[in-house]
């Protein structure tokens, strides 16, 4: 039996002067593995932000269930993050347990071991005392995905995980994210690689400032969905 995760009804999200997506309903169901995909400029990062309570809708409500409130992570554009910040890789995945630990309070044993785990997991074991300003694109993601593994949430939404990676990593990262999929974890992912989307993504969200599919990846990334979604979004391409 499925259930609902995160419900959105008639959801509207932007700014004063600009809708960037519209009128938005539907169900991401508990445990489900979602793409959301699009032309640039449709809606994406947006509605990330709408999911995450950065940004509230104009119109319409989204309905987080009972259990999951609070317990949902984000892997934020690598762009959005200040590499300029003076913090170590150790630092930075353990900020992803603020919630158990406190901001100030210190980590304890057991917390260690999980940072300790996360970076084994994700191929940093050495890299701990590393400040991030000196990681490639692909150790900073594998770094914000250990964060992630710290949140330890029931839903994920990932920011163009894939973006700027090399192919071993992408496999990696592709493959912990399954692993937090088939835990039971909902996991929502921007992306682009549509071969992608097709082969590991069994539900896609196709938006171009609207909802132009939403359901089983065959019977949304259909030639005339993303013909119509590159109309919608005119001078962009996917
Ligand atoms: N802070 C903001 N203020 C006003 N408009 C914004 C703001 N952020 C984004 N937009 C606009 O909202 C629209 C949707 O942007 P968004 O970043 O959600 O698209 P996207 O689908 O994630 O694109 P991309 O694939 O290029 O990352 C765009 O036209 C963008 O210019």
């Amino acid at each position: 039996m499925t259930s609902p995760v995160i419900e959105l009804d008639h959801v509207s999200l932007g700014w004063r002067d600009r809708i960037a997506v519209r009128d938005v309903t539907g169900t991401f169901e508990r445990g489900s593995l979602t793409a959301l995909v699009g032309p640039n400029g449709a809606g994406k990062s947006t509605l990330v932000k709408g999911l995450m309570g950065v940004l509230s809708p104009v119109r319409g409500t989204i309905r987080l269930a009972a259990n999951v409130d609070g317990k949902v992570a984000c892997l934020p554009q690598v762009g959005d993050l200040d590499k300029t910040f003076p913090i170590t890789v150790y630092d930075l995945v353990a900020m992803g347990a603020w919630r158990r630990v406190g901001w100030w309070r210190r980590v304890s044993t057991a917390e260690h071991d999980r940072v300790q785990h996360a970076l084994e997991t994700v191929g940093l074991a050495d890299f701990g005392r590393r400040i991030i300003g000196t990681l490639s694109g692909g150790q900073l993601q594998r770094a914000l995905f250990a964060r992630l593994m710290l949140h330890d949430a029931q839903v994920l939404i990932l920011d163009e995980p894939f973006a700027a990676v090399d192919t071993h990593t992408t496999e990696d990262l592709l493959a912990l994210l399954h692993q937090w999929n088939t835990e039971g974890r909902t996991v929502i992912a921007v992306l682009h690689d549509l071969d992608m989307v097709r082969s590991l993504f069994p539900k896609a969200l196709l938006l171009a400032g609207q909802v132009v599919g939403w359901g089983d990846t065959n019977q949304v990334l259909t030639p005339e969905n993303l013909h119509f979604a590159r109309h919608l979004c005119a001078g962009d391409y996917l």
